[in-house]
């Protein structure tokens, strides 16, 4: 995306003194590298210089005290000086941050008020569903998607275990939202649809979300065989996975002619949304992006918005109810970011 939208770095307390931008106090670094971040670890950062180029090398290195509390996450890309031969003990230094694409924050909660980004420059977000043990929570998928589409990502829905339930009915659902949809399902040590999955994958860096239990490790296994992500079988008494994962990596997908990753995010189990924009989320949808340029200036686009010409062009033509269900679809993303979306009966149970 052009813009660099709000993230913790605008909240920063500065000192008093001395509005002068931070770059001019930063030392030049002209001999820095570039680098990927593939992990964070307790302050220490997992980086590949020369990311998918002839020198791609690991190192391991820390944040240079200049960059003060700015936050470095997987997918970022950056420069490190110092030690970058990536040798046992060797510690290299993260001097600057990249210009970021995307970037994907988690929800604030009551523990920390502020919605961080957890990963930057991914082009797509997978969020991997089981259609049943444990069963889907559509209110969960529509903050997924609401927060990709705000993120300026793709949003590909992985529904696995099809082997335990028909995914018709998700697939009708989502399909409308412009959600690209997979299934797939164990068979032995193999994955049925799993070629599938590896298409939509290939060339892009995708986040993959997903409760525990729903199968994201079988398929992160199955996808980077060298990745040896835990899988845990799902908790007999609560039905829920045990939680086997524990940090966000990005790992590089082999067998690709384009560079191909994916980051695992475990244990990240919501999106921040409070600062989606109507008309950010609008901007997925193309066709009803063009629509609402009759709008009223300020339309909320909501349902009970007046005038809003989304109503105007689902009754100019009483027979295509793909417009309404267009409509309905981008209202309830909307809805979702609102907390006003209809409770999901499925979600009672577990919280
Ligand atoms: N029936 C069925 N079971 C599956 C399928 N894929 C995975 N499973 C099982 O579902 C359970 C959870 O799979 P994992 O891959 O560990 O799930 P996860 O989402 O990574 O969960 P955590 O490791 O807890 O984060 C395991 O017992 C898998 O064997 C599938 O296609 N069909
Ligand atoms: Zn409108």
């Amino acid at each position: 995306m052009a813009t660099r939208r709000y993230d913790e770095r605008d909240v920063r307390i500065r000192p008093g003194r001395g509005t002068r931008p931070r770059t001019k106090q930063r030392p030049a670094h002209e001999d820095a590298l570039p680098a990927l971040v593939t992990g964070v670890d307790r302050g220490r950062y997992a980086v590949l210089v020369d990311p998918d180029g002839p020198g791609e090398h690991a190192v391991t290195a820390m944040k240079a005290r200049e960059l003060g509390r700015d936050r470095v996450v997987p997918g970022d890309l950056v420069d490190v000086v110092g030690d970058t031969t990536g040798e046992d003990g060797t510690l290299a230094r993260i001097v600057r941050i990249g210009d970021r694409r995307t970037v994907l924050r988690r929800t604030a909660d009551d523990t920390d008020p502020i919605e961080r980004v957890i990963v930057a420059n991914a082009d797509q977000l997978v969020i991997v569903t089981a259609l049943a043990d444990p069963e889907p929570r559509t209110r969960m998928i529509d903050r997924c998607v609401a927060a990709a589409y705000d993120a300026g990502m793709d949003a590909l829905l992985a529904l696995t275990k099809a082997d335990l339930a028909d995914p018709a009915e998700l697939v009708a659902l989502y399909e409308p939202v412009g959600v690209r949809i997979v299934v797939t399902h164990r068979a032995g040590d193999e994955i049925v649809g799993l070629d599938e999955v590896r298409a939509a994958l290939a060339g892009r860096t995708s986040v993959l979300v997903g409760h525990s239990g729903v199968g994201k490790s079988t398929l992160v296994n199955a996808l980077v065989p060298s990745a040896g992500r835990a899988t845990g079988a799902v908790n007999d008494v609560t039905g829920r996975g045990r939680h086997t994962s524990t940090s966000a990596i990005a790992l590089r997908v082999p067998g690709n002619d384009e560079p191909t990753w994916v980051i695992d995010t475990p244990g990240v189990r919501s999106f921040g949304l409070a600062h989606v924009e109507p008309d950010h989320l609008l901007a997925a949808f193309a066709d009803l992006s063009e629509v609402a340029r009759e709008c009223p200036r300020g339309c909320t686009h909501a349902a009970d918005a007046p005038d809003c010409a989304l109503d105007e062009w689902v009754a100019a033509a009483p027979d295509e109810p793909a417009r309404a269900a267009r409509v309905d679809s981008f209202r309830r993303l909307l809805a979702s970011r609102l907390g006003t979306a209809e409770p999901d009966p499925r979600e009672g149970a577990r919280p």
